[in-house]
């Protein structure tokens, strides 16, 4: 983890969790001071191994909170559209467990944490499961080729309208950045292939790993994020379109993996700094649920070494703690 995360600083004084979030006011000037606080960080390097991704500027910074209720709280780059990468991870086995059922959903990939890289092939070898959790990229597209329809394009459009309806609006795929992962994604390939070999792949490899290119090169915004957080906040309802994108019971199982392994080999740093489920992105992005509040998006394309958002983190645990977000910050009894 960031060495900035592990310093304790002092990030003045934490809220105390209540149900709601703090009243509009205190939002968007948390939000705000967030903003200002972190924008002269120049930690971290953007993603250059996929080539288009390298093009991004290290200053694109952009923070959005959503509430359950549907209120929005951006500022800096929070509509500039970016590709949603892993963080497609945790919302497609949404679908893929609404679609199958959760049962056989995690019976097909697993649910413990790898606590290696997200694109680790020893992972792989070292658990008798294969694919571990959805979070990484072996359960990704193990989760991927569960995609239900008749052939590629179905499974695809499966994919890109549910994630759609988390966001909702209709979300669109960059061509760019799908053709440059597509060129130079052969590790991917490999493991679509390894986990093949070993009965944990449940449609073609290579057709597997071509939709799992497309749905991380699918663009998004801060504030899309931050929409796709409070739906899973708000029990699976889409606070804004009020559309019913999930099950309550499927809702808090995919917060749970995303505890687990959201942060990959970093979660256990992240649940202990933070305290909520979130999901972090190569091409920048992170997003963090606050279950029963609201969700937080923020896009910074500096990644530290296990491929986080620096900005990202250290905005989400400003944030998490000023407005009384943490999980395990429960106030004294009595
Ligand atoms: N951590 C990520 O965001 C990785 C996603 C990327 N598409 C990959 O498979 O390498």
């Amino acid at each position: 983890m960031h060495e900035r995360l592990h310093a304790e600083e002092a990030i003045g004084p934490a809220a105390v969790s209540t149900g709601n979030l703090p009243p509009p006011g205190t939002v968007s000037a948390l939000v705000r001071e967030a903003h200002e606080r972190y924008g002269a960080v120049a930690d971290g390097t953007v993603a250059d191994y996929i080539p288009a991704l390298a093009k991004a500027d290290p200053a694109w910074f952009g923070i959005c909170v959503a509430g359950v209720n549907g209120q929005t709280f951006a500022i800096g780059e929070a509509a500039l559209p970016f590709s949603i990468q892993s963080i497609s991870k945790p919302f497609v086995f949404a679908l893929v467990c609404e679609a199958l059922g959760g049962g056989r959903a995690r019976a097909a990939i697993g649910v413990n944490a790898t606590g290696l890289p997200f694109n680790s092939v020893m992972a792989i070898e070292l658990n008798g499961e294969r694919t571990v959790n959805p979070m990484v990229n072996a359960g990704a597209i193990a989760t991927t080729s569960l995609a239900p329809g008749a052939n590629a394009e179905e499974r695809w459009r499966f994919i890109r309208e549910g994630l759609s309806r988390f966001a909702g609006r209709e979300l669109a795929m960059d061509e760019e950045v799908y053709a440059s992962e597509a060129a130079t994604n052969q590790r991917n390939q490999g493991i679509a292939r390894l986990l093949h070999g070993y009965g944990r792949m449940y449609c073609d490899p290579d057709e597997a790993t071509d939709i799992y290119t497309r749905q991380c090169a699918v663009n998004v915004t801060a504030r899309d994020l931050a929409v796709m957080g409070a739906t899973l906040a708000d029990g699976g309802v889409n606070p804004v379109t009020k559309e019913r994108v999930l099950e309550p019971e499927r809702c808090r199982r995919v917060l749970a993996v995303m505890a687990t392994a959201g942060l990959y080999e970093q979660s256990g740093d992240w649940l202990y700094e933070i305290g909520l489920p979130g999901k972090s992105g190569v091409a920048g992005g992170i997003v963090a649920i606050a279950p029963g509040k609201g969700g937080l998006g923020v896009f910074s394309p500096p990644l530290d070494a296990a491929g986080n958002s620096v900005r990202g983190q250290l905005v989400t645990r400003f944030l998490s703690e000023r407005l009384g977000l943490n999980l395990f910050a429960s106030a004294p009894v009595g």
